[in-house]
């Protein structure tokens, strides 16, 4: 029996809807495996500027610091989307958060479930098998280097920027998890172009020495955006730097079928963060159609990696599997082949898992 103290930050639009399905099977790990988890609920994004003018009020972060791990949902408004002049952002919060949490590796499994195959754009036997890591990193990059205006505001700038230590420590943990699998890395930059790309090459071909039994594929991040599709089954685990990584893991999810599927653990020194990669789909929000599945599997991450819970984590997977199996979908993951009774919403496909949990 493990206590252990949870942080539910829902967020905003759909983030709300598919944290209380991710929230709910935590709940019912804990009771069939007799842990005991309590929870707290903190506001980040839209929904905190609208409560506190802050879109990661000091509270929240309080929290978090003082939680074991965070299972996290969207940040994001239509209403900051089509403004480009507002100073205070949701997404302000969510890369605060990042920034102080320290979550410089952002883990995110492609992972096709084979039920799924039909759900792609992508034809079946070019996908079948494929299974990718990506380690995206996180807290560096154009993300966080100096912006501005120039020029009475005629120019912008976005300044990309990488050290050595921040490029060491997120190819660190990708050798070790290519270790683990195929001992395929792929290292994806823009070399050819970008100096912060150029010492990030030079960095993992020095950690590459380190790494004999793994092999090394260099590659532009151009040329990676079509080999994904052309043939996912190349790729085992991929690093890349924060913007390719946002971006191409976007493409990916294409693999895997849909946004809705996409989990992903974001990891540092402390608290670890637990994300579906997708956002807020302010198209679909309150309309109970978003697909709860990559926030069910961001909970199972957050069993494996932050509180070492394997059996928990994988019988949160399987329920996922078993759940597909049985031919349910939500609207994104359905086909034309999908009978359409077994099309369910957010809520009533969150309760089929949680019936095979
Ligand atoms: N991590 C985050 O919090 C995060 C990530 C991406 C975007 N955003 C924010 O979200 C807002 C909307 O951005 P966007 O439209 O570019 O990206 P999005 O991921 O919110 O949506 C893209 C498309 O995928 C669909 N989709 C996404 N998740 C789904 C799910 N679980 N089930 C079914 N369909 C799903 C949406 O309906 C939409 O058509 C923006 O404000 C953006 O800044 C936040
Ligand atoms: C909302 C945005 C800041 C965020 C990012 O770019 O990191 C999102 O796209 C993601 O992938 O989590
Ligand atoms: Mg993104």
């Amino acid at each position: 029996m493990a206590k252990k103290h949870i942080l539910i930050v829902p967020g905003d639009g759909i983030g709300q809807e598919v944290t209380e399905v991710g929230k709910k099977v935590l709940e019912k790990i804990a009771a069939k495996f007799g842990h005991d988890f309590t929870y707290d609920e903190a506001l980040i994004g839209h929904v905190a500027i609208e409560a506190t003018g802050d879109a990661l009020p000091a509270e929240t972060l309080v929290k978090m610091k003082a939680s074991d791990a965070v299972l996290f949902g969207a940040v994001g408004h239509p209403k900051y989307d089509n403004d480009p002049s507002a100073k205070v952002r949701p997404e302000q919060g969510l890369l605060k958060m990042r920034k102080e949490l320290g979550l410089y590796a952002n883990l995110r499994p492609i992972k096709l479930f084979d039920e799924l195959l039909s759900a792609s754009s992508i034809k079946p036997e070019i996908l079948k098998g494929a299974d990718i890591l990506f380690f995206r990193e996180l807290t560096g990059d154009i993300y966080f280097g100096e912006k501005g205006r120039k020029n009475n505001g005629d120019t912008a700038y976005d300044v990309a920027e990488y050290s050595r230590y921040e490029v060491e420590r997120i190819g660190r943990k990708a050798f070790e998890a290519a270790r683990t699998r195929k001992k395929h890395l792929v290292s994806v930059d823009k070399a050819n172009v970008l100096e912060s790309s150029r010492l990030w090459r030079e960095e993992i071909q020095k950690l590459a020495l380190e790494y004999p039994d793994v092999t090394v594929e260099y590659q532009f991040v151009d040329a990676t955006a079509m080999l994904l599709i052309k043939d996912p089954k190349r790729f085992d685990v991929v690093v890349t730097a924060n913007l390719f990584g946002d971006i191409l893991t976007d493409e990916a999810s294409q693999i895997a079928g849909s946004m809705g599927m996409l989990a992903s653990a974001s990891i540092g020194d402390g608290t670890g963060v637990y994300e579906p990669i997708h956002g807020s789909a302010h198209d679909i929000t309150g309309k109970g159609l978003a697909n709860p599945m990559a926030s069910v599997l961001s909970a199972a991450l957050l069993l494996d990696i932050s509180f070492g819970m394997k059996a928990e984590s994988e019988a949160v997977i399987n329920a996922v599997d078993q759940v597909l199996k049985k031919g349910y979908r939500t609207g994104d993951i359905a086909d034309a082949s999908t009978d359409k009774s077994l099309i369910l919403g957010t809520d009533a496909i969150g309760e089929e898992i949680l019936k095979l949990i």
